[in-house]
């Protein structure tokens, strides 16, 4: 079931268009991001459907909710972590939890939930003496504190290192695995692959692909190529005659298979068949950011046209 449906968003900043057109639904369980160049339109989109922003056309409906016209009861059951959202810097975390909770009717336990994002530590600790992981933690603990079914995650892991981004990553599953729906917007194709189950690829103010990471990855129709050394010797014909082959290439005694589609599958399971062992197996897959540079326009400027 569709917990969030978006048809044909439109949205004006003056005279500048920042969202022409976009339309996806995300399904309840899901991990949906949203990807796409700066100044693509993504955090509009997700302010118009949070309640943030006025849409100027189309229609949106979350939990069967209109963002506009129902926002308080919307408000109840969806949690929001927006780019930025700075807190005072003398506001602790625990104050800051208990804050956010009393603006809900069922607000989450703050001890339980300070224990899920480990921030019981620094329950007592000012704002700005949080590290930026911690910040981010508790950024998604007052996206949590209201028990809401549907969460807003703008930009979670800008800026954060590598331990502190995969911990992250951690955090969101685990909120998922609640029964959370999740809608993530990222500049990080790593992260979209990792967790998101689908995408919406918006360029320009325009959804240019909804799919799944690895079904966008395959749309980027880049060659692939598996490099490896036979166990046994092995026909170039024998490769040549799987239609997912179009070249084979020798390097001494490694080969190398260029090809397209489900390369790997077609190649490791003929060399199953013939009980060849491929020593020193390299893969090189198109990936999504192969498809995120195929499929949209870089603008340096950030400005839509
Ligand atoms: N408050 C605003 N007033 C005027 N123009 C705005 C405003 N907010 C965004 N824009 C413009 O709308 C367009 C879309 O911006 P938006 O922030 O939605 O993009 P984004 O995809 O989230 O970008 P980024 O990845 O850089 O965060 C941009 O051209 C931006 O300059």
């Amino acid at each position: 079931m569709a917990v969030i449906e978006v048809e044909r968003l439109h949205k004006r900043y003056g005279d500048e268009v920042a969202v022409h057109d976009v339309s996806f639904e995300v399904e309840r369980g899901e991990i949906f991001g949203v990807l796409g160049p700066n100044g693509a339109g993504k955090t509009t989109t997700v302010e118009c459907l949070s309640g943030l922003r006025r849409r100027d056309g189309g229609r949106v409906s979350v939990l069967g909710l209109d963002p506009v016209t129902e926002r308080d009861a919307l408000r109840q059951v969806l949690g929001v972590q927006l780019q930025h959202s700075a807190l005072p810097e003398r506001l602790r975390v625990r104050e800051a939890l208990e804050l956010y909770a009393s603006f809900y009717r069922r607000p989450a336990d703050i001890d339980g939930l300070l224990t899920r994002l480990g921030l019981t530590e620094k329950a007592g600790a000012a704002y700005k003496r949080l590290s930026g992981g911690q910040q981010q933690r508790l950024a998604i603990a007052l996206a949590m504190v209201g028990s809401p079914q549907v969460v807003v995650l703008d930009e979670l892991t800008t800026g954060l290192d590598p331990h502190a981004r995969r911990a992250t990553w951690e955090l969101v599953e685990q909120v998922r695995d609640a029964g959370v729906t999740v809608l993530l917007v990222t500049h990080f194709m790593e992260e979209a692959e990792r967790l998101c189950d689908r995408v919406a690829l918006i360029d320009a103010g325009r959804v240019v692909a909804v799919d799944t990471p690895a079904g966008l990855a395959a749309r980027a129709g880049r060659e692939q190529r598996m490099r490896f050394r036979p166990s046994e010797p092995l026909a170039d014909a024998e490769l040549l005659a799987l239609a997912e082959v179009t070249r084979v290439l020798h390097h001494g005694p490694q080969l190398e298979v260029v090809g397209t589609g489900n390369l790997v599958h077609a190649v490791t399971s003929l060399l199953a068949r013939r009980q060849i062992i491929a020593g020193d197996l390299r893969v090189e897959q198109a990936t999504l950011d192969d498809a995120f540079v195929s499929l949209t326009h870089a603008t340096t400027s950030g400005a839509t046209s």
